[in-house]
């Protein structure tokens, strides 16, 4: 063996030695000093272990999970995801929560599930961290505010009687006889509304996603989250490649090629949009005018041109085209999911749905909505959002069924988190005992789940009824809900603390206008050849038992209301 060969061998031998040192460390030494540990929660003996991820996040065994987990441990749990460093403390303690999603220095979305929406639709400002997320945040903020949002409510209402002109024609097509409805898959309809929203209102585009869905910007979104979608179904690669993303890279499969093809086409199309907005903002202001576009990427542009910005504050034309797409992701089927919920939860409630109707008829004008003005439907929506039933139904189909199941954060360095009450210990003989402390250790690299839902459905907290669709509990909240963290009516669906949600008052004035369009015109009742489930696939969506493999779908029946019948 020469003296360069034995150099060669040497350094490889040292590389593998290092690396298996390495995962020596992550598999066992990390783990098991790790002090979460010595909290009570359900055995684990695997090096992979899924159960407890499918106990926690999969909606039709979760609730349970949430509860026994309260009444067996108590609110802080140790878990373990997938890997054996994976050391998760699951928390339903509204102190302990409320600490991790406040404190975001420290509390920071896993590398892993970055890389996955990063690889997905770039570093906006769901994927992003630190300094660059703040950034991102601020520019984007002005784009959101109240005034910003009031001015796209025409908008959205035209979109809402677009996606009512389409069923109205769907159930004459069906040729029903008078009085009779229609099967619509209320869910494949809910995200064809909501992409022409955020197309028109995101970056002034049509999508004319209600009329077909060829267009080619469109279709590149809508492929690439199904990608996404099916992804979160899938096997041993899916997981190699979240651990080990160079996978991808150097073994580039179907799917991957696939979600580069779209990328190419977003990048291609999506980039001249911004291009050409760039363009009209100077030549107004070249004019001494100011350009008036309404959309989220006019205001955001706008706001990344302001003259007090420090020139390290901007954002690139790359990071805005990574926030277009994030908004694409993130403000599209979540909507549509609550609008898709709310019918279901509406045609399981008939009577709920009668109230309603009723109440959003007291406030309807006498003319069609596509003939009225935008001041009448700034009126009309202004009427809406005083209407006591309307929030009280949105707030609770919101509650009930958060789109967003749950979430996850990884300590990025050592913290203690405070807890509101005692803990549990199993001891070895398996009796489980309390002790009273204030605060447990967090070393860094643990990961701490948001279980949204869980926190949602809490009895200990929203009382014995927590599981039902009762919209009339918010005229009385318990005491005990008014401490919970949240952004919206101290739920956690749309998180809360500096990395909340930053669409919650798109979200409600697409739901609300929407709900007004279509329960006014439609009675919506279950349809008897469906059994709808529910599965957590990135979203919580509807599946039709037995035909899970068709996709995320929710048929109901759907009647034109009759305005006198009742
Ligand atoms: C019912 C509808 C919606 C729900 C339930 C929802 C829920 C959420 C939740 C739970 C988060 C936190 C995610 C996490 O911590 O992992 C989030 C973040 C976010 N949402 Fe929404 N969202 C909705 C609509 C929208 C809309 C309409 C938009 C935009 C147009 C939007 C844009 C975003 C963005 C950009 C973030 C990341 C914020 C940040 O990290 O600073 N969302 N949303």
């Amino acid at each position: 063996m020469g003296p360069l060969t034995l150099a060669v061998f040497s350094l490889a031998v040292a590389g593998l030695l290092l690396l298996t040192g390495y995962v020596v460390y992550l598999c066992i030494i990390y783990p098991l000093n790790n002090p979460i540990r010595q909290l009570p929660g359900p055995q684990s003996k695997w090096l992979v272990e899924w159960r407890h991820i499918v106990m926690t996040m999969d909606p039709r065994r979760s609730p349970h999970t949430a509860a026994e987990f309260v009444e067996k441990y108590g609110r802080n749990v140790y878990i373990r995801g997938p890997v054996p460093w994976d050391q998760r403390l699951f928390t339903l303690d509204p102190v302990t929560m409320n600490h991790v999603l406040q404190n975001t220095t420290i509390y920071e979305k896993p590398w892993s599930s970055r890389r996955l929406i990063s690889g997905l639709i770039g570093r906006g400002m769901l994927s992003a961290e630190g300094q660059m997320h703040k950034r991102q945040r601020r520019i984007a903020t002005p784009a959101f505010s109240l005034q910003a949002m009031r001015a796209l409510i025409p908008l959205v209402f035209s979109r809402g009687t677009a996606l009512q002109e389409r069923w109205m024609d769907l159930i004459r097509e069906g040729g029903a006889e008078e009085g009779k409805g229609t099967v619509i898959n209320v869910c494949s309809w809910a995200s064809r509304a909501t992409f022409d929203v955020m197309g028109a209102a995101g970056f002034d585009y049509e999508f004319n996603a209600l009329q077909n869905e060829d267009n080619e910007l469109l279709r590149a979104y809508v492929d690439m989250f199904e990608t996404a979608v099916s992804r979160q179904k899938g096997g041993m690669r899916a997981m190699l490649s979240m651990y080990i993303p160079i996978i991808d890279k150097i073994l580039p499969n179907e799917t991957t090629r696939f979600v580069a093809k779209c990328q190419k086409v977003i990048e291609r199309v999506a980039g001249k949009l911004i291009q050409e907005k760039k363009r009209k903002i100077s030549e107004a202001e070249e004019k001494g005018e100011v350009y008036q576009g309404k959309d989220l990427l006019s205001l955001m542009l706008k706001s990344n041109a302001a003259k007090d910005l420090p020139p390290d504050q901007r954002l690139s034309d790359a990071d805005l085209l990574h926030n277009i797409n994030t908004f694409m992701f993130a403000g599209t089927d979540t909507t549509s999911l609550a609008l898709t919920w709310t019918l279901y939860v509406l045609a399981l409630y008939p009577s709920i749905q009668d109230r309603l109707r009723a109440e959003l008829l007291s406030v309807a004008p006498a003319a069609d909505l596509h003939t009225l003005t935008n001041d009448e439907v700034q009126r009309l929506y202004a009427a809406l959002a005083e209407l006591p039933l309307l929030e009280n139904v949105l707030r609770e189909t919101l509650r009930l069924i958060p789109p967003v199941h749950s979430s996850i954060r990884e300590a990025t360095r050592d913290d203690v988190v405070p807890v509101s009450g005692p803990l549990k210990r199993t001891l070895k003989d398996g009796r489980v005992v309390e002790e009273r402390v204030s605060q447990i250790a967090v070393p860094k690299g643990t990961f701490v789940h948001v279980p949204i839902e869980g926190f949602n459905l809490d009895k200990g907290l929203w009382g014995e009824s927590a599981w039902k669709f009762d919209p009339d509990r918010w005229n009385d909240l318990p005491e005990t809900i008014k401490a919970l963290p949240g952004l919206y009516q101290h739920t956690l669906t749309f998180s809360a603390g500096p990395r909340a949600c930053i669409g919650v008052r798109m979200s409600v004035i697409e739901l609300k206008s929407f709900l007004f369009a279509l329960v006014t015109k439609f009675r919506f009742a279950p349809d008897p050849a469906s059994k709808i489930g529910k599965a957590n696939v990135i979203l919580t969506r509807p599946y039709v038992a037995g035909r899970q493999n068709e996709g995320s779908a929710l048929p109901l029946l759907v009647t034109p209301y009759v305005p006198d019948e009742s």
